[in-house]
């Protein structure tokens, strides 16, 4: 289920279908980028693709933020660890019973992927925060959210790396965080908030680097990729 290689830039194929994300992935191989479908992607051609990708030797983190009863969300995990992906998510705000409930639907498989919670969306601001009725301050929040999801047996989760080094302190190496809104310093924030630069987020501690819009949007897709796995020295 995870490649032989250790990349820890995770690219997210934000296509609006499979021939379009295959221009970005026929050219770049595992050693270089894991590969993340979300719902875009996963809604327009479904698991079959993911398998497929899965095939071509990548690691797959399957980002569909499962949120539901605890039943639903662990069956709807196990079926995505039935299709071999690295890595699934469920969002934290969902609960203690349920995600305890689909930590125990994986546990009995030969391979199971990755469990990460989500804590708070990084598009997510203190004043979207409030407006849901929840504690303005995202640290405090995903603080709260990420010891929950420890608690409950996931193996990590997604935040912003501005929380990273907060939540290594906290919980240690082997809790792994998954950070999206990385933005070189040189690029637009689009829709994110909490953001930080590929450097910035390796050195507060940050597993794995999520990356769209400055590789996917880049003129060369491929050379953006490079340049920021040489921005994080990774070899
Ligand atoms: O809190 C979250 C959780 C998931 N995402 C996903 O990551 C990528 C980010 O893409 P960019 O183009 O680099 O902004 C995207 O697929 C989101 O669905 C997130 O951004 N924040």
């Amino acid at each position: 289920m995870t490649s032989q290689y250790d990349p820890k830039i995770i690219v997210p194929l934000d296509y609006a279908n499979a021939a379009t994300a295959m221009q970005f992935v026929g050219r770049v191989d595992p050693s270089l980028c894991r590969l993340k479908v979300g719902k875009e992607l996963f809604t327009a051609e479904g698991p079959r693709f993911v398998e497929q990708l899965i095939k071509t030797g990548f690691d797959v983190f399957l980002d569909l933020k499962f949120h539901d009863i605890p039943n639903t969300v662990a069956q709807a995990c196990k079926a995505a660890a039935n299709l071999g992906v690295w890595m699934v998510n469920i969002h934290a705000l969902g609960g203690r019973k349920m995600m305890e409930t689909t930590r125990e639907a994986l546990s009995g498989l030969s391979q199971r992927p990755l469990l990460i919670g989500v804590t708070i969306l990084t598009s997510m601001d203190a004043t979207q925060l409030a407006e849901v009725g929840l504690n303005p301050d995202p640290a405090a929040m995903v603080g709260r959210l990420a010891a929950l999801a420890k608690d409950c047996g996931l193996d990590g989760v997604v935040c912003s790396a501005q929380e990273a080094a907060q939540l290594k302190a906290q919980h240690g190496a082997d809790f792994k965080l998954v950070t999206p809104g990385i933005r070189p310093a040189d690029a637009g924030l689009d829709d994110q908030s909490r953001v930080m630069t590929p450097e910035a987020a390796i050195q507060a501690g940050s597993d794995y680097l999520v990356i769209g819009r400055p590789i996917t949007r880049a003129d060369d897709p491929v050379a953006a990729l490079m340049r920021i796995r040489d921005a994080i020295a990774q070899n």
